[in-house]
């Protein structure tokens, strides 16, 4: 039975973290082995900022900064792997940095959002051409595969929709049965035209749990510079504990209220075919991970606590002391589905919607001008949101002290309090 690993941009972001990625494929010795990459370290964000001076003509300069400071840290990577040996695959790449180059200039006048996935695809097509090449070098035979042309979806820029009949059969077709190591993109996919689309930012552990359900695989390992799953973002609590064992569904609220170590869509389809999850340590990786199944016995053990920065905090009131009724709530919510955004916490009284929203600027701002435009806003930045599951009698409270709360919500397994950023701490303590 196929096994999917997925690395993130932390576990391939130079080349020393590449090396050390090798004894743990050479180690898993069975196959079908799907293996699925992100783009290396940080280098979406980098793509984003190239995005932006592409589409504005005054900032050539800038743009010409970027892409070079991108090919710089490519070629660094590939020269400390490769030196000047033949197997070096720097000349694919350099052809995959001039067609990156040719879509901006073609795309520049596109929508943003198709511009953004005919150009940002390409953080993932050159991490695993470089992977591929290196790991044939250290004589462990893999295949490249292209996630645009294996992973269908609709044109939904940024945010595609699988077209799962049509994904399955060409990942089955073209995936099952190898004894090569069958190594592919995540964040990715393509639609029927052939242009490449996104599946949200961070999206490649999604990749990795459709590469699983295509194939009804054994298992998924993502592998993380943490040890698995904790109770709250061990960078930033400094008594966070890791979770060993929780459900599909709790993995999904945690991911869906903001832990970042998941992305939100990948517990679905591993659920419907139950294919455990196991999040481990690509740096420990003898240390026991945690393991995300159907089993949800231990799910309300521990608290467990995440923080949301950046947010924003809209007020919206009809305008002439009207109501805030139920074609007014269905007038602001459709613009937010229009606008592609998620309101983290919403709360609503007579006259008044209020919103916790992430502050994007490229779609908040066209989203905030719409409704200024039939309704009285008023907008507050800089804001933490804090949620806790399950959370312990008085531990809201424990942790909000000195500090005072925008907005609260409660239900019986969640409280979410929202904060101004400047009175929260940087590392936070979970109180006993
Ligand atoms: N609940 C959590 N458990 C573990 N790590 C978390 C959690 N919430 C946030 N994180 C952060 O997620 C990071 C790993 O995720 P990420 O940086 O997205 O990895 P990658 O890009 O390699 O996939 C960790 O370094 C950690 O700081
Ligand atoms: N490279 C994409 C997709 C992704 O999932 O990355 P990572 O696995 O490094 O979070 C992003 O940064 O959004």
């Amino acid at each position: 039975m196929t096994t999917v690993f997925k690395f993130g941009g932390a576990s391939i972001k130079d080349a020393d973290a590449i090396r050390q990625l090798t004894p743990l494929i050479e180690a898993h010795e069975d196959r079908p082995l799907v293996v699925v990459i992100s783009a290396m370290g940080k280098t979406t964000n980098k793509l984003e900022a190239l995005l932006a001076a592409a589409r504005d003509e005054s900032r050539t300069d800038e743009y010409r900064q970027c892409l070079d400071s991108l090919k710089t840290e490519h070629s660094e990577a590939m020269e400390a792997l490769f030196g000047d040996s033949g197997e070096s695959p720097a000349e694919r790449v350099s052809a995959l940095f001039q067609e990156l180059d040719a879509q901006h200039r073609k795309h520049r006048s596109s929508p943003y959002a198709k511009h953004y996935d005919q150009t940002v695809c390409y953080g993932e097509l050159i991490s695993t051409t470089i992977v591929a090449a290196w790991l044939n070098r250290c004589s462990i035979a893999t295949d490249w595969h292209d996630a645009r042309k294996l992973v269908r979806t609709d044109s939904r820029y940024q945010a595609a929709n699988i077209d799962w009949p049509t994904t399955a059969e060409s990942i089955r077709q073209q995936l099952e049965d190898s004894d090569s190591v069958l190594l592919t993109q995540g964040f990715i996919g393509g639609t029927e035209e052939g242009e490449a689309t996104t599946l949200g930012r961070e999206g490649s552990d999604f990749s990795a749990a459709i590469f699983a359900h295509c194939l009804d695989a054994k298992e998924v390992v993502i592998w993380k510079d943490v040890t698995g799953l904790f109770n709250a973002d061990p960078r930033r609590f400094d008594n966070a504990v890791q979770l060993e064992r929780i459900s599909y569904a709790e993995a999904t609220e945690l991911a869906w209220h903001g832990a970042k170590v998941i992305h939100p869509k990948t517990l679905g389809p591993l659920q419907e075919k139950s294919i455990p999850l196991m999040v481990r340590s690509f740096e420990a990786p003898d240390t026991a991970p945690s393991v995300i199944d159907a089993e949800q016995r231990f799910d309300a053990d521990v608290p467990s606590c995440i923080l949301r920065q950046d947010q924003v905090w809209l007020e919206v009131r009809p305008r002439n002391f009207s109501f805030m009724d139920e074609p007014r709530l269905h007038d602001i919510l459709g613009r937010l589905v229009e606008a592609g955004m998620h309101a983290n916490l919403v709360d609503s009284s007579a006259m008044r919607f209020a919103l916790c929203l992430d502050d994007k600027p490229e779609r908040l701002d066209p989203l905030v001008e719409s409704l200024q435009g039939d309704y009285d806003v008023s907008r507050e930045n800089n804001l933490t949101l804090l949620t806790v599951r399950h959370p312990q009698a008085g531990m809201m409270d424990e942790l909000s002290k000195g500090r005072e709360a925008l907005a609260e919500r409660r239900n019986a397994t969640t409280a979410q309090r929202l904060f101004h950023s400047r009175d929260c701490p940087e590392t936070w303590h979970i109180p006993d």
